[in-house]
């Protein structure tokens, strides 16, 4: 089976934008309170998309991150490649403001049985030239408020999870470790841990083991309903985990 290495370098602040490493980042924002490093993720992203009314968030919220400078111009600095949904969120004022400064917009109205969310990762995924990239699709605003929603963002992980997606808020990140492959994580404890879980999505998981926790798993089974890994802390520098069925991997992120 196949090592899959994972690294929230994005999340230091002395992370070369140009990191020279392979990963193509795209960064999606989400309508949910954006988190106070957007600045450091829309740096490294090569793509920048909003899901519908996450436009707001990025005109609204953005500006409020440099108090010091005027709006106007924090507005243009951070200009989206694509707004993409079914448009029903954003504002019109919004919507006209990035259109005049040249962003894309996709109108996805015709679809009600996929989020936004979904319609931008989708998008991302079919652009052509990224087969060679190591694509890594960082979510901004994906957690906190309506539980509807943080479900359906962690259904899409599920849905492209041979694509690295990384949900972030202020105070946590999200990701799927898929059963494919075991995992190394390598902790980056300056921004991240020490509190973790692992949690089975979907189907119950019969066998997890794990290394660099608290509360390491041992052939363990995991289901909700039964046992599932919550409260665990990051002891080591990495941790492992190899499991017969997808998970989710959490941790929380430090404040500043
Ligand atoms: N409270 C929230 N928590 C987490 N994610 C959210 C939240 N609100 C919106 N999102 C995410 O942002 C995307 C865009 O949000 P937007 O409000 O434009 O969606 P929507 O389809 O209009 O929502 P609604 O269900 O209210 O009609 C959604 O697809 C969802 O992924
Ligand atoms: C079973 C089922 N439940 C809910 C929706 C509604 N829905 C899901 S995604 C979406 C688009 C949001 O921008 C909407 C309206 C549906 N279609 N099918």
């Amino acid at each position: 089976m196949d090592l899959m290495t994972h690294s929230s370098r994005f999340l230091l602040p002395d992370f070369p934008a140009d990191n020279g490493s392979s990963q193509f980042y795209a960064l999606v924002l989400l309508n949910q309170r954006i988190p106070r490093f957007t600045p450091l993720l829309w740096n490294h992203a090569r793509l920048r998309v909003c899901a519908d009314g996450g436009a707001n968030r990025l005109y609204d919220e953005l500006p409020q991150l440099f108090p010091d400078e005027q709006a106007l111009a924090i507005r243009k600095r951070y200009k989206p490649d694509i707004i993409k949904g079914d448009m029903d969120s954003i504002r019109a004022e919004v919507l006209e403001f990035y259109t005049n400064l040249g962003t894309n917009t996709i109108d996805a109205c015709h679809d009600q049985d996929t989020t936004d969310f979904h319609k931008c990762v989708a998008y991302i995924c079919g652009l052509p030239n990224l087969e060679n990239h190591n694509l890594c699709i960082l979510v901004a605003g994906a957690l906190g408020g309506r539980f509807d929603h943080e479900a359906g963002n962690t259904n899409v992980l599920c849905f492209f999870s041979t694509t690295r997606i990384i949900l972030l808020s202020d105070d946590c990140l999200i990701q799927l470790l898929p059963s494919s492959h075991h995992h190394e994580i390598y902790i980056q404890s300056s921004v991240e841990g020490p509190h973790c879980g692992l949690i089975p999505i979907g189907i119950p998981s019969r066998s997890t083991t794990t290394t660099g926790l608290q509360w390491d798993l041992t052939d363990t089974e995991m289901r909700f309903g039964g046992l599932i890994s919550t409260s665990n802390i990051v002891k080591g520098e990495i941790v492992t985990v190899r499991s017969d069925s997808d998970l989710l991997w959490t941790i929380s992120i430090k404040k500043a």
